[in-house]
């Protein structure tokens, strides 16, 4: 059982839906604090030996939700890392319970008229193809709301550069208020 103080809570989350910058941002935060940068879908695609579309398409997707859950408890004790997650990560509460007890989380909250055109120039990510159309896709957004919005910091990131919205997580969490940006 990990304690739940300052020490356990070393890491720093980013959630949100699919598409909303967890990558780009996570990227970005850890190249300005210094810190590893861990994207936890390319972990499992490293772990498992195959790509995400592939790992639903062969495994299914509780494998994969059993494979998301396993790359947290794996994170290990070392020192805080910018961890960006999968986009249904908070729908497990065991999820939720591990992410708030082992670092700040972060939600990058962007309104569904801008991702949905992101997710249809990216494509690749099994939930949301638009092959049903989008408005399944759209549901799946709303009903991930509540748990999304249980994050510590919630960052509105419409009209905001990485870079912008890097400068407000830094900011809002304190990281290193002596490093100007
Ligand atoms: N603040 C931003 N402003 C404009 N475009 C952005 C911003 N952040 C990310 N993007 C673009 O949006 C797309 C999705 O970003 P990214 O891959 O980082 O999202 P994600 O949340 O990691 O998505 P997923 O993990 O579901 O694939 C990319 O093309 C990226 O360049
Ligand atoms: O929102 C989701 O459920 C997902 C998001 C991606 O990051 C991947 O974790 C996977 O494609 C599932
Ligand atoms: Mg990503």
């Amino acid at each position: 059982m990990v304690a739940e103080d300052a020490e356990s809570k070393r890491h720093i989350f980013l959630t949100g839906f699919m598409g909303a910058g967890k990558t780009t941002v996570g990227q970005a935060l850890a190249e300005r604090l210094g810190w590893e940068f861990v994207d936890l879908d390319r972990a499992i695609e490293k772990r498992v030996g195959l790509s995400i579309p592939e790992i639903f398409a062969q495994q299914g997707e509780d494998i994969f939700r059993h494979e998301e859950t396993r790359s947290l408890q794996l994170l290990d004790d070392g020192p805080g890392k910018v961890v960006a997650t999968g986009g249904g990560i908070v729908g497990r509460e065991e999820n939720r319970r591990l992410l708030s007890r082992l670092g700040k989380v972060v939600f990058l909250d962007l309104p569904w008229h801008v991702l949905q055109p992101r997710l249809q120039a990216q494509g690749g990510r099994p939930l949301a193809t638009g092959a049903q159309g989008w408005e399944p896709v759209r549901r799946l957004y709303e009903m991930r709301q509540p748990y999304y919005r249980q994050a510590d910091l919630r960052i509105e990131c419409s009209g905001l550069s990485p870079w912008q919205i890097v400068t407000r997580i830094v900011e809002m969490l304190n990281l290193c208020p002596e490093d100007p940006a």
